[in-house]
């Protein structure tokens, strides 16, 4: 077994059958592999110095471009419905239309307030947004070893990238699928793009993604990284997958279903970073 996951907070519901997993990717070798990982609080750490980190949509709510009476808006939003996500008492198919909702009310928000596209460098530069521990290790190896890299975010694709190109890692092994803005003429945005990805319809966006996929089908072996029951089908559109080895993040959902019921393979508490 691979010493990180010997740290006794780390959870396997069947260490063995991690083993075996590791095992036989291993054994196909890296050019079998591909990642796929979830950004807001996967990638980027959850809390520094006990202060919660900012998701993408919370580097631009936080932000100068944003007006007080719009920042009130998009508080109460979040104050509404980030405990609703967080709900483990609660089923998917009840909080389905209210994340939408949330997504929804918030990205009209945004657009209302014109923001321009050469500010939102500063505006991350200038936030507290963090990239997991050893980060660096993780994009670089991948990239040495060209391993495709996909990011599947229900956040922001603008703000996403220019996170990973200001930490020096957005290299060209690494692909995004996320919300993305669009901006008019003059570089104000003035709607998002395409489908919204939310959640809980990523397995929808793996499936709309064919081509990708379709690129990938000589790496039916995939390590899959998230920290919600929506993650857990980012790997959807994988063509003739053999082994999947899933690991979640427990951050603050550590009661959730998709952990507790062991539907990651490895789990890791907030404890244990
Ligand atoms: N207005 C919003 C909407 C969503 N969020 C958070 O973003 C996270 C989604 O991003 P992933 O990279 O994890 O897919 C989600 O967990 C929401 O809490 C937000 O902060 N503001």
């Amino acid at each position: 077994m691979i010493p990180e996951l010997s740290n006794p907070s780390v959870c396997m519901r069947d260490p063995q059958r991690v083993q075996e997993i590791l095992q036989s990717m291993v054994k196909a070798g890296s050019n079998t592999v591909q990642v796929i990982s979830d950004f807001d609080m996967t990638l980027t750490r959850f809390a520094y110095n006990g202060k919660r980190c900012p998701t993408c949509h919370n580097i631009l709510d936080n932000s100068n471009l944003i007006s007080n009476d719009c920042k009130i808006e998009l508080k109460e939003l979040l104050n509404t419905y980030y405990p609703i996500e967080i709900d483990s008492s609660r089923s998917i198919e009840e909080k389905l239309p209210l994340m939408v909702e949330w997504w929804t009310k918030a990205h009209e928000l945004l657009v209302q307030q014109k923001i321009r596209k050469d500010l939102l460098a500063m505006v991350v530069q200038e936030s507290d947004a963090m990239l997991r521990e050893g980060y660096k290790l993780l994009f670089d190896h991948l990239y040495e070893h060209s391993i495709p890299l996909l990011i599947f975010s229900a956040g922001i694709g603008d703000i996403l990238e220019e996170v990973i190109r200001q930490a020096g890692v957005f290299h060209p092994n690494v692909k995004v699928f996320s919300n993305y803005m669009d901006f008019d003429e003059s570089g104000e945005l003035r709607a998002f793009k395409g489908e919204l990805i939310h959640i809980y319809n990523k397995r929808e966006g793996a499936l709309l993604n064919t081509g990708h996929f379709q690129e990938l089908r000589t790496r039916p072996n995939v390590l899959l990284l998230g920290d919600s029951l929506g993650d857990l089908t980012m790997a959807d559109g994988v063509h003739d997958m053999e082994n999947i080895l899933k690991i979640g993040f427990l951050n603050d959902k550590v009661n959730t279903i998709s952990h507790s019921h062991g539907l990651y393979n490895v789990s890791i508490p907030l404890t244990s970073l």
